[in-house]
């Protein structure tokens, strides 16, 4: 091979490069052992960007810039004195600090005196920059020796790469900390503000983790301030029904680190895991005094006559344990649902589109409306009922009529996704209903009570949930000026003040139970916004990926 003088400047190595490829190829020619390989990787798309950011970097160090003056702060008073505002002084101060290269941190210097076992022990100064730190400490109870606990994600400690979990640390800016309360650690730590210098003897053995990626659904709240338990309140992530977390680490069985989906933070916060949650849950759930099961209180049944859903509850048999959804029973059981992003297939059956809200919302109105813009694409779910037809009634067009026994029977085969009964007859919506209008490539839009709302999320049905939110009661008052309001004996008179406040209080108690499933939130102001944003979500639910629980996707899964 023909050898060049080592030149680094770019174009240099670029015909370095390219002569020794025109070698190889040359040799793969001739079937050389390896050759081939060596080829692939010397043509490889990484090696020319490679080269490519040398080239940047060599230009960018030919041609630095060059500070204009060695000082031009000095110029600030003239320029002040000809009306230039502060800003132009501020541009030329950091002018001289990029000039005089005064931008490095200032370190302490590193002591002298270092012990014999030199080699055990490890200093690290870290800018703090009022940042936390982003590690947590503790005791050996034994010992007395301070333990670096877990290093958060994202943090401080993690970004400098020195600080691990196990570490065990000796000094905090020059104070020893052994046989020191972990708070007493950490008020020495808190009171240093530019750096903080730790030595550590660095843990012998650290853990390979082999993290999977994880996103969870919380199905409960959280906050770190209202929980005694939690090792560090400062590092701690507070968390709402509904949010999506990433779990970045599960590493501790008892508090994992996750960071919030929605929020820009690149560092991580604690949590409570999944089991130390349901310990806690189950502890409180103890603690509270009997109360009547919450979901025999379900809030807001509607007025209008929707398939008489408002109905008693207590008729409908529903059995709490399998099927509502509410905090009080499904939480407890699972405090994250895990879930997957998923994008429905352009040939796959349309996801089934479930609007709930507070009665007199006006989940009715935009149902029908969105029925009615394009009844070729929308379809409603066609009710099953016992009562007899009337006369202008079809089979199928109205209602499936039905005997009370096959009504029972279906009820007993699981297939209502609700049912109720009203005035003697029973009424319900059955999954074979909407599977009809989902299997004719429609969507089925459908309106229905949070107790349902177990039953909707299926594997089969995907459900993509929409909640019709009440505006203030001021805007309800100025929008709901020309509306009538069904009341519970079929009479249509105006919304009155009481209603709005009825309302506003049965909106409040449903997201306080059934936010966690709620997918979208569509505030019903003005009818014609809502009537767009109704679409755009309808749209944005068959077009575009989603979160929905894993078990959907991967139905042998624990969801
Ligand atoms: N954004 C709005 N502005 C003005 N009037 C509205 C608006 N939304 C709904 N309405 C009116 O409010 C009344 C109640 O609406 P709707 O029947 O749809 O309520 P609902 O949520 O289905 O509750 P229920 O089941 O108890 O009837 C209707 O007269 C409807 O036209």
């Amino acid at each position: 091979m023909q050898t060049k003088p080592l030149c680094f400047c770019a174009a240099g190595l670029r015909q370095i490069l390219s002569d020794v490829i025109e070698e190889v190829r040359r040799s793969v020619g001739q079937d050389i052992d390896g050759a081939e390989v060596l080829h692939s990787l010397l043509t490889s798309s990484w090696l020319q960007s490679l080269l490519k950011v040398y080239e940047c970097l060599q230009r960018h160090l030919r041609e630095s810039p060059a500070p204009v003056l060695d000082y031009a702060s000095g110029m600030s008073l003239q320029v002040l004195f000809n009306g230039f505002t502060p800003c132009v002084c501020a541009l030329l101060s950091a002018h001289d600090t990029v000039a005089q290269k005064d931008y490095d941190p200032v370190l302490p210097p590193i002591p002298e005196e270092l012990p014999e076992d030199e080699e055990a022990t490890r200093i690290v100064c870290l800018v703090k920059n009022n940042q936390p730190l982003g590690a947590t400490i503790k005791r050996n109870e034994i010992t007395g020796e301070i333990f670096v606990a877990r290093v958060i994600h994202g943090g401080l400690a993690e970004r400098s790469g020195l600080l691990h979990a196990g570490d065990r640390v000796i000094e905090v800016n020059g104070f020893c900390v052994d046989g020191m309360e972990p708070e007493q650690v950490i008020q020495v730590q808190a009171c240093s503000h530019g750096t903080i210098m730790f030595k550590v003897i660095p843990i012998t053995e650290r853990p390979v983790h082999n993290q999977t990626m994880l996103y969870v659904r919380a199905m409960t709240d959280y906050s770190p301030q209202q929980d005694p338990s939690i090792p560090c309140v400062d590092a701690g992530m507070s968390f709402r029904r509904g949010d999506i977390l990433e779990i970045v680490d599960q590493t501790d069985t008892l508090w994992w680190q996750a960071k919030k989906l929605q929020s820009n933070s690149a560092c991580a916060g604690l949590i409570p895991s999944t089991n130390l949650l349901k310990r806690k849950q189950r502890e409180f759930w103890w603690s509270q005094p009997y109360q009547p099961h919450a979901c025999t209180q379900t809030p807001g049944f509607r007025r209008s006559m929707r398939l008489c859903r408002r109905r008693s509850v207590s008729t409908t048999q529903l059995s709490c344990h399998t099927r509502c959804p509410s905090s009080c029973c499904s939480s407890l059981n699972n405090p994250f649902e895990e879930v997957v992003r998923y994008q429905r297939h352009p040939e796959d059956m349309h996801r089934l589109i479930a609007l709930l809200g507070p009665s007199g919302v006006g989940v009715n109105e935009l149902r029908r409306r969105l029925i009615e813009m394009n009844p070729n694409i929308f379809q409603g779910a066609v009710p099953h009922t016992t009562r007899a037809p009337r006369g202008y009634e079809e089979f199928g067009r109205e209602y499936y009529f039905t005997s009370r026994e096959s009504f029972d029977n279906m009820i007993y085969n699981n297939r209502f996704l609700e049912y109720g009964e009203y005035k003697g007859s029973l009424y319900g919506t059955s999954v074979d209903a909407v599977k009809e209008v989902l299997n004719n490539g429609k969507i089925c839009v459908i309106d229905v009570e949070p107790n349902a709302l177990q039953s909707l999320r299926t594997h089969e049905l995907k459900a993509f949930i929409i909640y019709v939110k009440p505006p203030s009661l001021e805007c309800l008052r100025t929008t709901r000026k020309e509306s009538y309001i069904t009341t519970n004996y079929y009479v249509n008179r105006p919304f009155k003040d009481e209603d709005f406040q009825e309302m506003e209080e049965a909106a409040r108690k449903m997201e306080s139970q059934y936010r966690q499933y709620f997918d979208q939130v569509i505030i019903n102001d003005e009818l014609q916004d809502s009537c767009v944003q109704l679409l755009t979500a309808v749209r944005r639910s068959q077009d575009e990926p989603q979160w929905v629980p894993a078990s959907w996707i991967r139905p042998t899964a624990e969801s």
